[in-house]
Formats: C-alpha cells, sequence, structure tokens
C-alpha cells in the first residue's frame, strides 16, 4: 500500500495542475478542488490514523501546504516563462504586494523606485509585467491591440456590461459606439451649456468666499461632479451650491475605488465579493446609479445629455442597451469623469503656487481673450487660440494607473507604466520631473525656469510617449470634453480671482497625500481666493 503522505501529495500535485492549466476560481470549482479532493484522500488513507480527526488535520495540513509550496517553487523557478525578468523576489511569488501598493496609494512611489532598480521590464506579479519604454504603447495598445487583461473583469457589474470593463474588443467596440455618438462635436455643444451653469455656480461659490481660506482640490472635485451630473443625467448634484458634498459621493467614489483597485489585481477573489450583497461604498454608489437612472427617465431632458446617447433614446425602444448596462455606463462617466478633471485642475493651482510667473503669463493670456468683465466662456477660443493654457494643461492631465492588456497564450498581463514615461528624461528633456508649460509650445527656442536658453533641436520631446488618456482601443472617450472643462474652469476662475497659498500651509503636503488608488485620492490644498486687481 503507498504511504498515505505519497498519495496525498499526489493528490496536492494533481490539484496544482489543474490551476496551473485551467486557473479555476469559481466557489463550485475552488469548493471542489481544496476540500472535495482532500476529504476523498481523507477517506483514502484513514485506516492509517488512529482516529479520523487525525487523519483529517494531517491530510489537509499536508496538502495545502505542499500545494501551496509547489506554486511558490513554480513561480520562482527558471521554468516560468517570466523567469528571466528581473523584480522584486516577492512580486514573483504574489500579487498581493502589489495589490497593497495600490490599496495604500503607493504606487505612486513603488512603481519609480521598482523599474530604477531593475529596468524598464520589471516582473511584478507572477504573470505580469510592467514596461517603461514607448515602444510597449505601439505593441500593447496601437498596432494590435492586445486583449484587456482580468485586472479590468471587476468593472463588470452583475447582468450589466459597463464599457471599460468589456474585455471582448467586438463587444466593447459595439458600445463604444454609443460614447463616440455622445461626444461629437455637435453633442459637445450641447454639454458646454450644462458647463457654463456649473462655472456660474463655482464663480458665486468664490466670490461668496473673497478673502476666506478653501480647500481648492475639494471645490474642484465639486465642481467637476455636479459638472457630470449635468451633462450625464440632466440633473444636479448640488455640491457647488452647498458647498460640502452633500450626496457623501466624492467619499464612496474614493472608498469604492480603493476596493476596486485592490481587486482587480486580484481577480480571482471577486467571482466570490460578487455574490455577497452590495455593501459599503458599492451599496451607497449603486443605489445612486439605479435612481439617477429610473428618475431621468421618467423626467426625460430637454436636451441631449449623456444619458441620451447611452441609451440609445433616438432608436426604437427594443434596440436599447438594457437600464442595467445604462446605468452601469452613468457610474462610469461620473467615475471615470470627476476625479480626473478634478486631479487635473487640482495639480494646476497646486502648479501656479510653485511658479506664480507660469500663472502670470497664463492671466495675461486670458485678459486678451476675455478683458476683464467678459464672460470666459467661448470655449472653441479656449481650445483653438490660447496656446498657453492648452501647454498649461498638458503637463498637469495625469495618468494615475495603468492600463494592462494580456498575452494570450502565456496569460501574462502586461502594461505600459504611462505616469513614469512623461517623467523620462529620454522622452521629455530639459525639466522631466517638473512643471515646464513651454515644453509643449512650438518655439525656435526655449528659456527654462532657471534662464537658461535651449534651441528647438535640445529640447527633446517626444509626443508619442505622452498619453494621458491612453490610446487605441480602450482610450478615453471622454477626452474632448475633459479638456474643455479644464480649460473653461482655469479661464472662469483665474480671470476674476487670484488664489494664493493659504498661511501656514505646506505647498510639499500637497505631494505627500497624493495616493493612486485607481482614483486619485487628494489631500487638501489650502488656498486664500483673493479678489483679482488686474495690472495696468
Ligand atoms: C482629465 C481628465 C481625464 C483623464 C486624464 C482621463 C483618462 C483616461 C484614461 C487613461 C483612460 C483609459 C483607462 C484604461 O484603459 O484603463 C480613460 C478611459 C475612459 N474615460 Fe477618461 N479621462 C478623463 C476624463 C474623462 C471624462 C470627463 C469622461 C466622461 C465624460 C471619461 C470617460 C472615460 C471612459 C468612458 C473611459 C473608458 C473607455 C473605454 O474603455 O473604451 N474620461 N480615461
Amino acid at each position: 500500500m503507498l504511504d498515505h503522505n505519497v498519495v496525498v501529495l499526489g493528490g496536492s500535485l494533481f490539484v496544482w495542475r489543474i490551476y496551473k492549466r485551467l486557473e479555476p476560481c469559481s466557489i463550485p470549482a475552488t469548493l471542489l478542488l481544496l476540500a472535495a479532493i482532500p476529504a476523498c484522500l481523507v477517506a483514502h488513507v484513514k485506516d492509517q490514523y488512529s482516529s479520523i480527526v487525525l487523519a483529517a488535520i494531517s491530510v489537509y495540513a499536508t496538502f495545502w501546504i505542499s500545494l501551496l509550496l509547489f506554486v511558490v517553487q513554480y513561480r520562482i523557478s527558471p521554468f516560468h516563462p517570466l523567469a528571466k525578468f528581473p523584480g522584486p523576489f516577492v512580486c514573483k511569488i504574489t500579487k498581493i504586494v502589489v495589490a497593497n501598493k495600490y490599496r495604500n496609494g503607493e504606487a505612486r512611489a513603488f512603481f519609480p523606485e521598482v523599474h530604477d532598480r531593475y529596468g524598464d521590464v520589471v516582473r511584478i506579479g507572477p504573470n505580469e509585467l510592467s514596461f517603461r519604454h514607448a515602444d510597449a504603447i505601439t505593441s500593447i495598445l496601437i498596432k494590435e491591440p492586445l486583449p484587456k487583461g482580468p485586472y479590468y473583469v471587476t468593472r463588470v457589474p452583475k447582468d450589466a456590461y459597463q464599457l471599460d470593463g468589456m474585455v471582448d474588443f467586438a463587444q466593447h467596440a459595439q458600445r463604444r459606439k454609443l460614447w463616440n455618438k455622445a461626444v461629437t462635436p455637435a453633442a459637445i455643444k450641447d454639454y458646454a451649456e450644462m458647463l457654463k451653469g456649473v462655472l456660474a455656480d463655482l464663480v458665486r461659490a468664490f466670490e461668496e468666499r473673497k478673502g476666506e481660506i478653501v480647500d481648492i482640490s475639494a471645490w474642484m472635485g465639486y465642481t467637476s461632479i455636479d459638472f457630470m451630473g449635468h451633462m450625464a443625467y440632466s440633473q444636479s448634484f448640488g455640491l457647488l451650491k452647498a458647498g460640502c458634498d452633500i450626496l457623501g459621493l466624492l467619499d464612496a467614489q474614493a472608498k469604492g475605488a480603493e476596493a476596486i483597485t485592490w481587486m482587480s489585481h486580484i481577480p480571482w477573489i471577486v467571482g466570490p465579493l460578487m455574490k455577497l450583497p452590495p455593501s459599503g461604498p458599492f451599496k451607497v454608489l449603486l443605489e445612486l446609479a439605479t435612481k439617477l437612472t429610473r428618475d431621468r427617465i421618467v423626467r426625460g431632458a430637454s436636451s441631449k445629455d449623456l444619458f441620451h446617447f447611452l441609451h440609445a433614446e433616438d432608436e426604437p425602444e427594443d434596440q436599447r442597451p438594457s437600464e442595467k448596462s445604462v446605468e452601469a455606463d452613468g457610474v462610469l462617466a461620473v467615475g471615470a469623469g470627476s476625479d480626473t478633471a478634478a486631479t487635473a485642475l487640482s495639480h494646476l493651482f497646486y502648479f501656479f503656487m510653485r511658479s506664480p510667473e507660469c500663472k502670470r503669463r497664463l492671466q495675461v493670456e486670458i485678459d486678451s481673450t476675455f478683458p476683464a468683465g467678459e464672460e470666459t466662456t467661448d470655449f472653441s477660443q479656449q481650445s483653438d487660440s490660447m496656446p498657453y493654457l492648452n501647454a498649461c494643461i498638458r503637463p498637469a492631465i495625469e495618468f494615475d494607473y495603468m492600463p494592462p492588456s494580456s498575452f494570450v497564450p502565456e496569460d501574462t498581463q502586461v502594461s505600459v507604466n504611462i505616469p513614469l514615461l512623461h517623467r523620462d528624461p529620454r522622452y521629455f528633456y530639459p525639466l522631466p520631473n517638473e512643471f515646464w508649460p513651454d515644453r509643449f509650445l512650438n518655439q525656435a527656442t526655449y528659456v527654462t525656469p532657471s534662464g537658461e536658453t535651449i534651441t528647438k533641436e535640445q529640447l527633446v520631446h517626444d509626443r508619442s510617449a505622452f498619453l494621458p488618456f491612453s490610446a487605441g482601443p480602450q482610450n478615453c472617450a471622454g477626452r474632448a470634453i475633459a479638456l474643455q472643462e479644464v480649460r473653461a474652469v482655469l479661464c472662469a476662475v483665474l480671470q476674476r480671482f487670484d488664489i494664493e497659498k493659504a498661511e501656514g500651509f505646506d505647498l510639499d503636503d500637497w505631494d505627500r497625500n497624493l495616493k493612486d488608488c485607481y482614483v486619485t485620492h487628494r489631500g487638501p490644498l489650502m488656498v486664500k481666493i483673493k479678489h483679482r486687481i488686474l495690472s495696468s
């Protein structure tokens, strides 16, 4: 008779082979492989023990420990397909390290560190590589875009299809058609009217707070979320009027994103978690999305909002996407469109406090385009005739997380770390780490903030490495809307107000408190709102 340990080891080797080949993660498969199989082994070897309890303890312990060792051994062995790629040892064994970095908002520090240490291609998980090279953009995202990886699977709510969670390209392209109709110049014209209303609320709120100290990062959050309410659902969320997050939306979004980003990096955990009823921030967000969708359907809209396009309201009812899918894409719009724009705007106010000369130059451009007393709401002028405004915006638009895809057949997830490219001297030089808008201007010579003059030929400016809105089929659907919003807010505020650092606030705290958790957690950015006195 075979020794019982050999039988148990054979069982766990068999289960490991199944996991390696099929990666099953459903609850029934997990119960079968991790509980039922060892139970059968207990039944098989129980006679060799003095009691069934002892047999169960010994078999389960041997089975699970040996299974774990098989997994670890293989992941660090030279036979693993990614064995030749360098990376932190612990990352070869488990993805938990990177998942926790995201959850704790430490990705911003972690990725530069590992790429500086290990090079342009780093193994950041048992089956995952991170790239820091512009060539990878074309190979992964553009030329023959690789299919989306399991990272995206968690974005798909049950019974619904959310655009960015659609891993099937054909299905994604079909849904993206609705989004593309929602971002044509004609559609964006309608959103411009909504934006004007939001700008009026913002200006009014700042007028009322002149001379006061406010957290401008929070106010940018209210602004962008209010705009998304109008643009997506023709409904005011009312944060600007209230001067606070009355719906708890920003808080729910931040907490939900923290959980989602963690789960996205450990996709096998999603199956079991999705079986649980939504709780905490997910409950808040889902209930709000359902209510917004219902209310919008009943109420209708006086002009074409995003919902109009996503719900295909011009089509016969039987050809429209399901209510659940529109609900899911509505959440996506509010999530994808609010934190990103608010972060870009907050960064800009921060940069202007660090570099007052840049703010002065921008205000000169604003004044010559929109003289004092005139409205700043001719948005086409902002996009076409204000080069310095557009140069300022570009370096402030961050792309805080990575778009992973996956290689088939090895099931390796790969990602290009775009924020690192934006700060890489091979693509942007000089001052790759500094806010220096001039690099985005087309000039024969450039003067750096320290007074050094360089020629166009000396400037390194590789636009192919600049991708704040990503690229390829899954690029940002709201790019044009976001740019219009950021330009409009800057013009409206800087034409009328001087935004100065609040006394006692340490600007270094802004950078210290930034955390990438799928959305960017921003700490406070305390400023004094002052009436702007125009220099003659
Ligand atoms: C400064 C502001 C913004 C930035 C930097 C930004 C950036 C991005 C990036 C990098 C992606 C790709 C993400 C990935 O592949 O994982 C993306 C996707 C997306 N963004 Fe934006 N975004 C911004 C504003 C907006 C706005 C205002 C909206 C909506 C009105 C929006 C809607 C979307 C949607 C729907 C997707 C998913 C596209 C798809 O999967 O086909 N974004 N965004």
